[in-house]
């Protein structure tokens, strides 16, 4: 029997994760997908391919559910579908904060849930997905969860427990190397180089970067020590980076982050 999935609430996570599903082989036939505005059903139609359903018929007719509305919008979500979802369904929320117990609480019995924190890389296929099943997500569950989500990228299954710290560290982790590619321009600018010139040069160096903190097994530490030569540039850049407690900032914000994931555990703060 053919898998139905249906994605609800498909905003730029829940597109992302479609895209790269049809790019790893879904056919969009089995997807299915809601959006609050029909404008935007059509649009999701005309880009994918994929079949625009209401909420009630995702939940009827889809053997997993994807659950992508913003935390604060899930309570609302879920009054609606807990009438028409079967308790054999598969229902994996991407929200941020909101336990698996929030989902168990509102649907029937025994319906197996699975929390699962992506990023925004999925739209190039480089997601970080972490992974937590809910009291009645069997092994087969993560595994399916695993096969979605891989489409899009990397999965790490994860204690629930741990799934705020992820948030913070892997979930908005991308708008941090964002903040600092844009600052890392600013200061081109300041030291006379154009834009355009600047932006190409900061973003080359992440990509190479990253490329080595993924492939090189090297310690980052010891990829830093490299770059910073005696009496060298980059030591006076890293004493000032230290002098303005870079580090301790890091650490502070997501710190901040994953106190605000735990503050969205009740979907409902604003
Ligand atoms: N943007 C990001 O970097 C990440 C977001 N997330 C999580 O993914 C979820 C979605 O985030 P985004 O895609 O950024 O938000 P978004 O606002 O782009 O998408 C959410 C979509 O849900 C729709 N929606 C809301 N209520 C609905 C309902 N009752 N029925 C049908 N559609 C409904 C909205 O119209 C919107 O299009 C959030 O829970 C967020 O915590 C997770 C990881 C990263
Ligand atoms: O900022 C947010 O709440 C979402 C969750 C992780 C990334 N973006």
């Amino acid at each position: 029997m053919t898998q139905k999935v249906a994605v609800l609430g498909t905003g730029k996570i829940g597109e992302a994760l479609l895209s790269g599903m049809i790019g790893a082989g879904w056919s969009p036939a089995d997807l299915l997908v809601t959006a609050r505005r029909p404008e935007r059903a059509d649009e999701l139609r005309a880009r994918h391919g994929v079949v625009p359903v209401t909420n009630a018929e995702a939940a009827k007719t889809a053997d997993t559910l994807i659950l992508t509305v913003k935390p604060q919008d899930m309570g609302t979500l879920l009054d609606e579908l807990a009438p028409h979802v079967p308790a054999d369904r598969l229902v994996i929320s991407g929200a941020a904060g909101i336990p698996t117990a929030f989902f168990e609480e509102r649907l029937a019995p025994g319906t197996p849930v699975v929390r699962v924190m992506t990023n925004t890389p999925a739209l190039v296929d480089e997601a970080m997905s972490v992974i937590s099943a809910g009291t009645h997500a069997t092994a087969e569950h993560l595994a399916h969860t695993e096969e979605i989500f891989g489409a899009v990228g990397k999965t790490l299954r994860v204690p629930e427990s741990q799934q705020d710290a992820c948030t913070a560290l892997s979930g908005s982790g991308p708008a941090y190397f964002f903040y600092l590619v844009e600052a890392m321009t600013d200061a081109g600018i300041l030291l006379g180089l154009p834009r355009d010139k600047a932006h190409d040069l900061i973003v080359q160096s992440a990509i190479g970067a990253a490329k080595m903190l993924r492939d090189s097994g090297e310690h980052p530490v010891k990829l830093r020590e490299n770059v910073t030569s005696p009496a060298g540039t980059t030591i006076n850049a890293i004493r000032e980076l230290e002098n303005h407690g870079v580090r301790a900032a890091l650490i502070a914000a997501l710190e901040a982050a994953r106190d605000r994931s735990r503050e969205l555990a009740s979907g409902t703060k604003d």
